[in-house]
């Protein structure tokens, strides 16, 4: 009764326009309760043919069956050992074991006996090293027991034995005897030791993807007339490919196969999730670096732009040449000129103390070029001319008024600038309205025919507010976006994902263990940054706390999803880190973080508008500084953006996990 069978496989890779055959033509029978073995050649296709056992690969054509089905419809009864260990660097010995142990849905009792028994029969060091700190050897070791915890009916070992001591092997060795001796296991083994071929029931010689020798050791060796299974391969790997196909042929095709029972899969299999949460869990909290980058980076950046940015300049410098009244001195803030001094009395001097001293500290100058020759070489930032008949224009009834004040400022500090104009305006014009009162001046000359009242932002609106409403969006989808390149990108180019597909895990399920994992940690990223901007800074949300925490958790969402669709999509590392680094570039320079969406060039509009951050800064913007609730368009509309791209961002993932499921380096 056969366990395996393989027939007529042509498997090829398609390099460009060239296309590479690999597989040419193979079938291989196993019987059930026998050790196999595959020697060949390196690079002959032996791996790449258990890949296709495996379903890791899909042969253009043949038929490959294991218990008379697909491998893949019954993962739990096969024990798999690719040729890449596929473990995860931060686990230790026991958490690796559990892992694969909560894969296969195994009982904690039962789980302890195997663990025991395995920990026994490969000599495996101290549970509690983790994986990153063995040996090669010991991570091989690791990589087999990981194999056999569930007690398999089939094994499919590719080069298990390399890298072991020959104590090692022989244990190995003496392993599969006994399985498939007492209990009718069968093994498909690789090997480079054409000594060890020796142990094996049947032996497969394989070379250029044709198997051109499959029968017992001994009988090899009796119908090549040779002493030793060396020899044989020597032999078999030099002659002319014709030569060999005609020497031996397999015997064994075709026979009879049982079938195994296929367990009926549940929808949802809280041991499988178990698994991988608890796996996703050690590997973080063993990774400090790792922690800091998911967790504090971006609540570190939001507090640190919380402490940096909008503090008010104290220290600004500001010279006064006062052309009408040389001497201010005698002036102070609260020594104002009286009413029925009005018409007699000058107020440069008042003016310059209400308007200056408020804000900035004071510098008089006699002349326009002392205090212009200080601007260029000192550290004054600019300077306020008072014309000679200051005074007669603010009282000048006509309208025939010639000169101003002049305002000469330092245009290369933009902020500081923009801070500098609105404080004087508005010292200057409530300086006005105060004059007008106190000296009963009509309201034309005080020269204000427009009123600026502030409708919205009614909080100390300033550059920081305004900032701080994109920055605790931008920050946590940045960081969230990279930390998923990252670690999906690692944990792919490992091949863990790969292997445990082969333990018969659902993509769905993996996708599902992610989404919690980036949920539980939007979470905690929204809640630290909702907990700093109010308790820490004080800064003031007008709006509901729980709709800008709910749009921050969804953005961070939004950014790992990013990340785990990027890292998918892009099979190498620089790749998937370039594209990473243009989505942040992009986020700062067109979702208005820096610059208003409103003056962006109209080449730019487009790729905004689909930017998942975009609509959802506006609405944020419209939370804190307006106050507005969840029935408000901007509001629905940021919500929606999020919630479109985490549909859009999974059912691309899901799909493109599909086709590139099990392709070499998944
Ligand atoms: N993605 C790929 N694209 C093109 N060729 C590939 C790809 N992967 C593997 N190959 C080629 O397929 C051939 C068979 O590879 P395979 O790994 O099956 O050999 P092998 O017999 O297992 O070798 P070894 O004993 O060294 O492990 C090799 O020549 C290899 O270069």
């Amino acid at each position: 009764m056969s366990c395996v069978e393989v027939k007529n496989v042509f498997f090829s890779y398609n390099n460009g326009d060239k296309e590479e055959k690999i597989l040419n033509g193979i079938n291989m029978s196993v019987d059930r309760g026998t050790i196999y073995t595959l020697i060949g050649a390196s690079g002959c296709g032996k791996t790449t043919l258990l890949s296709c056992l495996m379903c890791i690969q899909k042969p253009q054509s043949g038929e490959l069956k294991v218990f008379n089905q697909k491998s893949a419809k019954i993962p739990k009864l096969i024990g798999f050992m690719p040729q890449q260990n596929s473990l995860v660097a931060e686990l230790t010995i026991n958490e690796t074991l559990q892992y694969f142990g909560h894969l296969y849905e195994m009982k904690q009792e039962i789980f302890d006996e195997r663990f025991e028994m395995i920990s026994e029969l490969l000599d495996l060091p101290d549970k509690n090293l983790q994986i990153r700190d063995l040996s090669g050897g010991e991570q091989r070791r690791i990589s087999l027991a990981a194999t056999i915890i569930h007690d398999p009916k089939l094994l499919i070992l590719d080069e298990p034995t390399v890298g072991l001591d020959f104590l090692l092997r022989e244990k190995i060795w003496e392993f599969l005897f006994q399985k498939t001796t007492n209990d009718n296991v069968t093994a498909i083994i690789t090997t480079h030791y054409i000594s060890e071929a020796a142990n094996a029931h049947r032996c497969g010689f394989m070379r250029n993807g044709i198997l051109i020798a499959e029968d017992s050791p001994n009988a090899i060796l009796d119908k090549l007339n040779i002493e030793s299974l060396d020899e044989a391969f020597y032999h078999l790997c030099t002659k002319k490919e014709n030569e060999n196909q005609i020497i031996l042929e397999s015997e064994n095709f075709g026979r009879e196969q049982n079938e195994e029972k296929i367990e009926e899969q549940k929808i949802f299999r809280p041991k499988i999730m178990k698994g991988l949460l608890i796996k996703e869990f050690h590997r973080i909290r063993r990774q400090p670096l790792e922690i800091f980058i998911i967790f504090i980076m971006p609540v570190f950046q939001f507090y640190l732009f919380l402490i940096a940015i909008g503090a008010i300049p104290n220290d600004l410098i500001l010279g006064i040449v006062n052309n009408e009244d040389q001497n201010c001195n005698k002036y102070t803030i609260n020594n104002s000129i009286p009413i029925d001094k009005c018409s007699e009395a000058t107020f440069s001097c008042e003016f310059t103390n209400h308007v200056i001293n408020n804000n900035f500290q004071k510098v008089l100058y006699n002349t326009h070029h002392q205090a212009l020759h200080d601007f260029k070489e000192s550290n004054l930032f600019g300077f306020v001319e008072i014309p000679k008949n200051f005074t007669q224009i603010i009282f000048d009834e006509t309208e025939n008024r010639t000169g101003a004040v002049e305002v000469f400022l330092d245009n290369s500090k933009y902020h500081l600038l923009l801070y500098t104009k609105s404080k004087i305006m508005s010292a200057f014009l409530d300086f006005m309205d105060e004059l007008a009162g106190r000296c009963n001046v009509n309201e034309l000359i005080r020269g204000r025919p427009i009123k600026f009242e502030e409708l919205y932002a009614p909080l100390s609106f300033d550059i920081r507010t305004t900032l701080m409403t994109a920055i605790m969006l931008s920050l946590p989808f940045t960081m969230t976006n990279i930390f998923a390149l990252l670690i999906i990108s690692d944990t792919r180019i490992a091949g863990v994902w790969n292997r445990t597909l082969l333990c018969g895990v659902k993509l769905t399920e993996i996708i599902l263990a992610n989404a919690i994992e980036c949920i539980f940690i939007s979470i905690v990223i929204a809640a630290s940054m909702i907990i700093g901007q109010d308790f820490i800074f004080g800064a003031e949300v007008l709006g509901s706390k729980f709709l800008v925490f709910s749009l921050i958790t969804g953005i961070c969402i939004v950014g790992f999803m990013m990340g785990f669709f990027i890292s998918i999509l892009c099979d190498k590392f620089q790749a998937s880190s370039g594209l990473g680094q243009l989505i942040t570039i992009l986020t700062v320079f067109t979702t208005g973080l820096i610059w208003p969406v409103e003056s962006l060039s109209p080449w730019i509009i487009p790729i905004s508008y689909i930017h998942p951050l975009t609509f959802p800064f506006i609405a944020n913007r419209n939370i804190i500084l307006k106050g507005v609730e969840i029935c408000h368009s901007s509001v629905i509309l940021g919500f929606f953006v999020i919630n479109a791209w985490i549909i859009v961002l999974a059912v691309s993932s899901y799909f493109l996990l599909k086709t590139k499921k099990f392709s070499r380096n998944f």
